[in-house]
């Protein structure tokens, strides 16, 4: 595939004809798209049209969502992540996600990013302290904290507490990180902050986002994918679509006719 620039660049992750229903409701349709590696892809569209579904699925968390059946592929590095031979929790290992409201455990800063390591058999303290200190600061939070490990997550402001979750996902070291509205909780200075994290973190990992804002999709991805009603209108280099949309409906939204 091809970004812009007119580099071309492998695809880490390839949905194909991908269908997803909630019961009789069918919230994705026949979803085609690539989404390249170490770039940021934004989901824009306006409220319902599929945008977090089509996220969860990317790291099978629909699974958890009671009488959702998926029809298609999603192949993530050349896998098929639906197929019986892949585990849950490798998947979830490689992709980690990020919510829109800060969800840090009711521990200390250091257990929060301690626990996904912990968890996958690491209990050395001296890795657990490198693991620690080296995804606080890739998420531009070490040197915030770095005085008062203990201190409880949850007296964090917002922002740091965002960027905590990252460093949390981090810590496991995915290849992939799934932002889900990530900044809309946040104040615009922790919304820029983030966004700059974004900018930094894609030269090393994949990063696909919802946003609402579409100016945060044009400032910060490289791809951008617009939905309708379950349905991809139409997706590509995020700075040929808000300069020359090719369909008369992304037109309309991005500016800003309807949504
Ligand atoms: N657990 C669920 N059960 C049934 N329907 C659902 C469920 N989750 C989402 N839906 C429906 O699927 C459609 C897509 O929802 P989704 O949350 O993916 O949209 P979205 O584009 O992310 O919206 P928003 O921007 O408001 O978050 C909506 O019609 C929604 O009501």
């Amino acid at each position: 595939m091809s970004t812009p620039g007119g580099t071309i660049v492998q695809p880490i992750i390839e949905i194909n004809k991908l269908n997803l229903y909630y019961g009789q409701f069918q919230a994705l349709k026949d979803v085609s798209i690539e989404i390249p590696e170490r770039a940021i892809t934004a989901f824009i569209g306006p409220s319902g049209c599929g945008k977090s579904t089509l996220l969860r699925t990317l790291n099978r968390m629909n699974d958890r969502i009671p009488g959702t059946r998926i029809e298609g592929k999603v192949a993530v590095g050349g896998t098929d992540i639906y197929s019986g031979e892949v585990h849950v929790e490798t998947i979830r290992k490689k992709i980690g996600m990020v919510f829109q409201q800060p969800n840090p455990f009711p521990k200390s800063i250091y257990e929060n990013v301690a626990f996904g390591p912990k968890q996958h058999g690491i209990h050395s303290k001296k890795k657990l302290d490198e693991i620690v200190e080296q995804s606080l600061r890739s998420a531009v939070l070490w040197d915030e904290v770095k005085d008062n490990l203990k201190r409880s997550a949850l007296s964090l402001s917002g922002g740091q507490q965002q960027r905590l979750c990252i460093a949390r996902a981090l810590a496991v070291e995915p290849d992939i990180l799934l932002m889900d509205e990530a900044t809309a909780s946040l104040d615009p200075v922790s919304t820029f902050k983030i966004e700059e994290l974004a900018h930094e973190l894609k030269e090393r990992y994949t990063i696909v986002m919802v946003t609402h804002n579409m100016q945060q999709a044009a400032r910060v991805s490289q791809q951008t994918v617009f939905f309708l009603d379950g349905e991809v209108v139409e997706y590509s280099a995020t700075q040929d679509m808000f300069a020359e949309p090719v369909d008369s409906r992304t037109q309309d939204y991005i500016s800003g006719r309807f949504g």
